[in-house]
């Protein structure tokens, strides 16, 4: 906001809500008479001029730091109360224009089992009040079971094509419900029933997240804090970014999209533990994660990946997805594929103390005239191994126990995701890992690790006798060698996908750049100043 001599002009951008208050006789307010006018050339801009006693208070947003957004309240005088109200409703006509994309009706899902069981008093105390400043419309459901929002979505309970937006009150278990639902519900309007066939189709509406949940990943990758009032305020100013979306499918058939994490092993078996430990609340990760470090298993299995065709673009090349990011504003436009290349590379074996590497070669060159012949013109690769921790990420995964994230890098709407391959390894070094993963510090320099930017990956477990031959030097196994294989290749994982256990590890994904909106507009880079953050980022003013 500006303020000079006897005017003050407003930027309607950060505008949050008007309202008619009463000015004590003593305030050190603004006021503004009959000439104050909403100027016409810059389309967010109210022009006040400063006059009589009655009045009315604008409420705007601040940024007090770490990204975080409050409001604040700015109170300016009036002559007389019909030149009040006609100001305020001049705001208001301004605030509701198109231009702005601002939610007017909401669909507000609510699961009072989140996180530490508080969402409906959040939802209550903080939300609510807000909404109805900028005269939102809400639809309230508070969730009776699981899947109960996804339900209503799919079957279409909710009119859909009558609002602008969902919100959900809880964690990214509660958002990947309403994601699902909405996109199962998009495809079905459509009449396309069989997912796994159809490229899939984006929704018109947006979806907001209040966080309440243990992890609040999405919210805090999305706009740099997990606080309930900035998300609040994100979603009444009707801020949109796209987010890549993956589709997960099983032995060929989809089952379900994921915005986060994907992670075979370590995260996997972590997630399964603390499932059934939902009493703990957030602590439950910390408890089963602790278990699982010192379970320090790992899985053979076989991942194939198609790299991005963007070869600048890598999970270290510091590059951080800010609010405008050019990388995401310039991807969809490019689909051009990368040149054919296969390579199978051998993951790290500290256990069977093999010379694996030259025999993964042998191996590759074996498979790889029907490689390249399934994937001609790709940018395939494979690797085998036996691993610790597969982790897929789709956006950075920045949360309280990670603010840099898994991935500090990633990008949420490249089209991309990270794929980091923790090769097996000793507990000390998964310590490292770990606690570089926590601080955001470089791992390009631990030897157990693999990070690649891929547009689609598929990973199967090593279990089949078939599959002894692969990860074994010798082509007739002796039989002592053969079982303790056995042994060892029958263990499998789960996949985590988004905080929901998968059973099945033989699983493919896909990315799907940009397929959904999100009431947000990305962190805000912390080196700008206030009116650049502001002036980097007008999503309200984007159409598209
Ligand atoms: C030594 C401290 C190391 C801290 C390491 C932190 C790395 C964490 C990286 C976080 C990435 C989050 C990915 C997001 C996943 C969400 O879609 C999903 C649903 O909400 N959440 C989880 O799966 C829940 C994921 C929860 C992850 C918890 C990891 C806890 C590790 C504890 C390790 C203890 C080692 C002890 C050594 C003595
Ligand atoms: N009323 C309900 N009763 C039981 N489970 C519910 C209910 N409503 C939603 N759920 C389910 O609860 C699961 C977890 O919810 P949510 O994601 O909100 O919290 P969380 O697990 O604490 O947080 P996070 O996902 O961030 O770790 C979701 O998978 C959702 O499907
Ligand atoms: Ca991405």
């Amino acid at each position: 906001m500006y303020l000079s001599g006897h005017e003050a002009s407003l930027d309607l951008r950060e505008v949050v809500g008007v309202k008619a208050v009463k000015i004590p006789a003593k305030s050190s307010t603004l006021s503004f008479g009959k000439n104050a006018k909403v100027d016409e050339n810059v389309p967010y801009c109210i022009e006040m001029q400063p006059i009589g006693p009655l009045g009315f208070s604008v409420v705007i947003i601040t940024r007090p730091g770490n990204h975080r957004w409050r409001c604040k309240q700015v109170s300016f005088q009036c002559k007389d109360s019909s030149l009040c109200h006609q100001w305020i409703t001049a705001i208001k006509e301004a605030l509701k224009s198109e231009a702005f994309c601002r939610p007017k009706k909401l669909v507000v899902f609510v699961n009072p089992f989140s996180g530490k069981k508080k969402a409906v008093k959040l939802y209550r105390d903080k939300v609510l009040p807000l909404f109805e400043l900028a005269d939102i419309h809400v639809t309230y459901i508070e969730t009776e079971r699981q899947n109960h929002a996804r339900d209503l979505l799919v079957q279409n309970s909710l009119d859909l094509k009558r609002i602008d937006g969902l919100v959900c009150v809880g964690g990214d278990g509660m958002f990947s419900e309403v994601l699902n639902g909405l996109l199962t519900f998009t495809a079905h309007d459509l009449h396309i029933e069989e997912m796994d066939r159809f490229e899939p189709v984006a929704p018109d509406i947006r979806i907001g997240i209040i966080p309440a949940g243990s992890t609040n990943t999405i919210v805090y990758t999305t706009t740099g804090t997990s606080d309930v009032v900035t998300s609040t305020l994100h979603i009444i100013l009707g801020d949109q970014i796209g987010i890549d979306v993956n589709s997960v499918n099983v032995n060929d058939q989809f089952v379900r999209y994921s915005v986060t994490l994907l992670g075979y092993g370590y995260m996997g078996d972590l997630l399964k533990d603390s499932d059934n430990k939902r009493w703990m609340g957030p602590s439950r990760y910390s408890w089963s994660g602790t278990k699982s470090f010192l379970a320090n298993n790992a899985y053979y299995g076989e991942i194939k990946y198609r790299l991005s065709s963007n070869s600048d673009s890598h999970p270290t090349d510091a590059v951080k997805c800010y609010s405008g990011c050019d990388i995401c504003s310039m991807a969809g436009q490019s689909n051009s594929r990368s040149t054919s290349k296969v390579e199978i590379s051998a993951g790290r074996d500290t256990d069977l103390q093999l010379d694996e590497q030259s025999d993964f070669m042998k191996h590759s060159n074996s498979q790889s005239s029907d490689l390249s012949g399934s994937y001609s013109d790709s940018n395939w690769r494979t690797v085998i191994g036996k691993f610790v921790a597969v982790n897929s990420v789709t956006m950075s995964c920045s949360c309280d126990l990670s603010p840099p994230g898994m991935s500090p890098y990633c990008h949420l709407g490249d089209g991309c995701m990270d794929l980091i391959m923790v090769s097996q390894c000793s507990r000390i070094e998964f310590l490292k890992f770990l606690l570089r993963t926590a601080k955001g510090e470089e791992r390009k320099n631990l030897d157990f690790i693999q990070m690649h930017r891929v547009k689609e990956f598929s990973f199967r477990p090593l279990t089949e006798d078939s599959d002894l031959l692969s990860i074994s030097s010798e082509e007739n196994i002796p039989q002592s060698k053969k079982v303790k294989l056995k042994r060892q290749t029958s263990r499998t994982s789960v996949w985590n996908c988004d905080g929901e256990v998968i059973d099945q590890p033989k699983i493919s994904v896909r990315v799907h750049c940009q397929l959904v909106k999100l009431f947000a507009r990305g962190v805000e880079d912390p080196s700008l100043q206030d009116d650049q953050k502001r002036n980097c980022c007008s999503p309200s003013f984007d159409n598209s």
